[in-house]
């Protein structure tokens, strides 16, 4: 098993799904971006999209807040929720301004149903169980935005258009919360069912909230290449 900037518990979930997590890290529309082949249409169809996205991800990380066992696990849901509202978001705002696509567009946008099937499954998961449950369904989202904006600072194209999505995700700032983020994980998860984890009874049940994630992952860039 290959170890993680963001933690072991991210790295044995990821080493429980290989397939899923490289359809959903090295995407046809994730290659685009590196080498500038994204249709630029294709790209504001998804960043429209991702803005709802967000909104609904940002509820998702409250429901942390609420379903947290100390406050440091608090502390950590809130301050992702701060970076999800007042930073992340300012890319999707700049971007489509840029477009001609106001924010109250934005945010009034009719949402596809792979996006509305992976926000609702994810917070689905964090009403239905406990922390865990929903960390499992968050970690996709978060470690494998770091990872490929990771890697694509470091392979893209210097030409491709798409320099400000991929510095919003290769950027410290990001960064930094990600690796927060998954230490935090492993805190939580120790304190919940040990020192062995993937031997525990329950963690079938949050490798396959986690796979399930990363398949939606996939199919949310799936819909992006689709176009609107
Ligand atoms: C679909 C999706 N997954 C993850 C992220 C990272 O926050 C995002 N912005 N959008």
């Amino acid at each position: 098993m290959t170890a993680s900037p963001y933690g072991a518990t991210f790295a044995l979930l990821r080493a429980g799904c290989p397939e899923p997590w490289r359809a959903y890290t090295h995407h046809p529309f994730v290659q685009g971006l590196g080498d500038g082949t994204l249709p630029q249409a294709s790209f504001l169809h998804y960043l429209v999209q991702d803005y709802v996205f967000l909104v609904h991800f940002a509820r998702a990380w409250s429901l942390g807040v609420v379903k947290a066992e100390t406050l440091d696990e608090m502390k950590i849901c809130a301050s992702t929720v701060d970076a999800l509202v007042n930073h992340e978001m300012a890319l999707h705002v700049k971007t489509c301004a840029q477009a001609g696509i106001d924010e109250a567009t934005l945010f009034a946008a009719s949402e596809e149903f792979e996006n509305l099937a992976y926000t609702r499954y994810v917070m689905d998961a964090g009403l239905q169980g406990d922390f865990l449950d929903l960390m499992a369904a968050l970690a996709p989202c978060c470690f494998g935005y770091g990872e490929i904006g990771a890697r694509l600072a470091q392979s893209a194209a210097p030409d491709t258009p798409y320099r400000d999505w991929i510095a919003t995700y290769a950027d410290d700032d990001y960064q930094n919360v990600m690796v927060s983020v998954g230490h935090m994980i492993d805190r939580a998860v120790t304190r919940r069912l040990g020192g062995d984890p993937a031997g525990s009874a329950r963690w079938l049940h949050l490798q396959a909230r986690f796979t399930t994630a990363t398949r939606l992952e996939v199919a949310f860039w799936d819909m992006g290449l689709r176009g609107a």
